[in-house]
This record gives C-alpha cells, structure tokens and sequence, in this order.
C-alpha cells in the first residue's frame, strides 16, 4: 500500500516514544533493532518468559529493559509488538489489557489473523487499539540472537485493518513497519490468511513432511539424509524452523492449510501417474510449465 496519504499528518517522530516488545525472539528482536536503527522510537522494553532470551536481548542492544511481567512490561508503553507464537498472542494481550495506557496501539506480527484479530480487538478497552500486521519475512532460526535489522527491508509486510479498527492506530502501525523497511500491503484477515496458507504454509507442511518422509524410509538402508545435498538441502531448510511456532500455525489455520493440502495433494497424484504411465511429454509440460512460474518471480 502507498501509505503517504494515511500518514503524512498524523505521524510525527520520534513515532513511538516507549516501544514494548513482547517476545523478543526474531520477529520481536528484528522489529526492535529496525526501528532504533531508523530513529523511530525512543526506548525499547523487552518483554518475555524467557529470562536467558531477555539477558542476551540486553546485552546485544536490542532492549533497553527487560521485564518477564507482561503487565508491568506494558506500563506507560505507547505502542505493543506481540510477537509470540500465534496461540499465545490473544493470552498475551488478555494479560496486558487492564495494564496499557489510554491511547496506546496493539499490534501482533503473528502468521495467522483472522482468530487473533478477533480474539485480541475483543479483549482491549475501548481506549486501545489493536491491528494485525504480519511480515512476510523471517528465517528458520528463533530468539533474541537470531534477530538482525535488515530482516524487513524491502520485503512485504501485510496489515490487516477491520472496520473496527482506529484510523489513527492504523497510520502508526503503517509507519512503523515503513520505518521497519518493510512495504506495506492492507488485506482482509480471511484473505490474508488463505494466501499465506498458499505461499508459506503449505511449504512448510511439504518440508515437514518431506524430511520425516526420507529419514522414515528403509529400503535404502538407515541414515539416508547424510548423502543430501543441494537440492534437498535448499528445499527443507525450513523444516528445521521452529516446531511449536508450526504447531501454533497449523492449528490456527486449519482451513485454509488443510484446504492447500488437499489441493496440492491433487497436482502431487497428477505427477504420480504421469510417471507410473510414462508419459514423457506429459510430464516435460508439467515441468515446463512450473519451470516457468518459478522463473518469474526470482
Ligand atoms: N520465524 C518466522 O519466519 C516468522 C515470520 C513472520 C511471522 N512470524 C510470527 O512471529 C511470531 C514470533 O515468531 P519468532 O520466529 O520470532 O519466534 P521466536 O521463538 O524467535 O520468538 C518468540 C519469543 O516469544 C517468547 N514467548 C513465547 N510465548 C510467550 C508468552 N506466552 N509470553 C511471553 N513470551 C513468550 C519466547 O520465549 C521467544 O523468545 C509468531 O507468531 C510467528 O508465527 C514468524
Ligand atoms: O524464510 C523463512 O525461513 C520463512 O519461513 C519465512 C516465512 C515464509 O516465507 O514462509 C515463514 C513464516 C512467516 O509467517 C513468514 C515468512
């Protein structure tokens, strides 16, 4: 989204005064990093059950503070970045609520919206904002250390307003991710939610699989992943990400992930008999023609 119009009267900078971080693993610690590099906030608490993350997050700069406490994290915060596991996010913000201050703005970077954005606009008090954002960015290492500021820049990040949702708040929420480095994009959480379960999701299910697959297999004698090489190393690297963030994932968007699953299971049996049938130019244009999706978008 060109998001000038939004902010051009409304934001001014510092754009966030106190900055709290609520899991300050990759996704919390790169938003944290992006936004002291821009100049964007003046002070960063970090909060997290994690004491060790937290220490290391101190150390390394990211935080000024950190707090285990949620609602004493949250005190005098102008803006929120929860950024835990998506089954944990509306627990998170149930926590907070009583504890954040009049005008304050809640946003999330969880991977699914559309439960989250209901559950957490549900749960805060009329004088607090909440708006889905999610960046379509992240590696497959978590916490503190795995943070980096350039982990934004130039990549998508979606923001998912409703009608319910404050003007004001949504022009930060942009601005902040802009200021992050990201480009941002407004959907509608279901739509949202069936396009990452398309780009993101469903790789992640295949990955997973697809490496459990290979080491459950026998026929070739036991350990066969050590003779993996580019090829399958390339296309599992995602499959060593984190197992309770999927879980979370997985559970959350359940439709629409078990939708993509059926659906790609559909063009997995079309390859299936095109190799048990032989058919080589069958399967040359069913190459040809992914090759070719592939290829346009590098
Ligand atoms: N990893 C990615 O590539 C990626 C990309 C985009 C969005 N996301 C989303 O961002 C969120 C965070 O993912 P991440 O990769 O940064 O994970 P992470 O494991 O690196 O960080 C999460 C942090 O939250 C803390 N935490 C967990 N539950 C908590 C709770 N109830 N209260 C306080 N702290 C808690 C953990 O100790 C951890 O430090 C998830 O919702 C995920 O779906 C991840
Ligand atoms: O690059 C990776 O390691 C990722 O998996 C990042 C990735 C994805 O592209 O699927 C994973 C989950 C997100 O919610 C957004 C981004």
């Amino acid at each position: 989204m060109r998001s000038d119009t939004i902010l051009s009267a409304e934001i001014s900078m510092p754009l966030i005064n106190r900055l709290a971080v609520v899991g300050v693993g990759l996704i919390g610690g790169s938003f944290a990093r992006a936004l002291r590099e821009a100049g964007a906030v003046a002070e960063i608490v970090g909060i997290d059950r994690d004491r060790e993350n937290l220490d290391r997050a101190r150390e390394l700069g990211i935080i000024d503070r950190g707090c285990v406490d949620p609602a004493e994290g949250v005190r005098g915060a102008d803006f929120v970045f929860v950024a835990v596991p998506v089954c944990a996010i509306a627990a998170v913000v149930a926590l907070i609520a009583p504890h954040l201050a009049p005008g304050a703005v809640v946003t999330d970077g969880g991977s699914v919206k559309e439960g989250v954005v209901a559950e957490c606009e549900a749960l805060l008090p009329p004088a607090v904002s909440f708006i889905g954002g999610h960046p379509i960015a992240g590696t497959e290492h978590s916490g503190a250390a795995a943070s980096f500021a350039a982990l934004y820049r130039g990549k998508r990040c979606i923001v998912t307003p409703t009608p319910r949702s404050d003007r004001a708040a949504l022009a930060k929420v942009v601005a902040a991710w802009e200021a992050a480095g990201a480009v941002v994009v407004t959907m509608d959480v279901a739509k949202h939610d069936r396009v990452v379960a398309a780009i993101s999701h469903l790789p992640h299910m295949v990955a997973y699989a697809l490496v459990n697959a290979v080491e459950g297999y026998r026929h070739g004698g036991e350990g066969l992943l050590r003779y993996s090489a580019g090829g399958f190393r390339d296309f599992t690297r995602i499959a060593s990400s984190d197992p309770i963030m999927w879980r979370d994932i997985a559970l959350m968007n359940k439709g629409a992930v078990l939708e993509m699953m059926d659906h790609f299971a559909g063009y997995f049996g079309t390859l299936r008999k095109l190799v048990a049938a032989g058919d080589g130019p069958g399967l040359e244009r069913f190459f040809r023609e992914s090759k070719e999706s592939r290829d346009a978008i590098l």
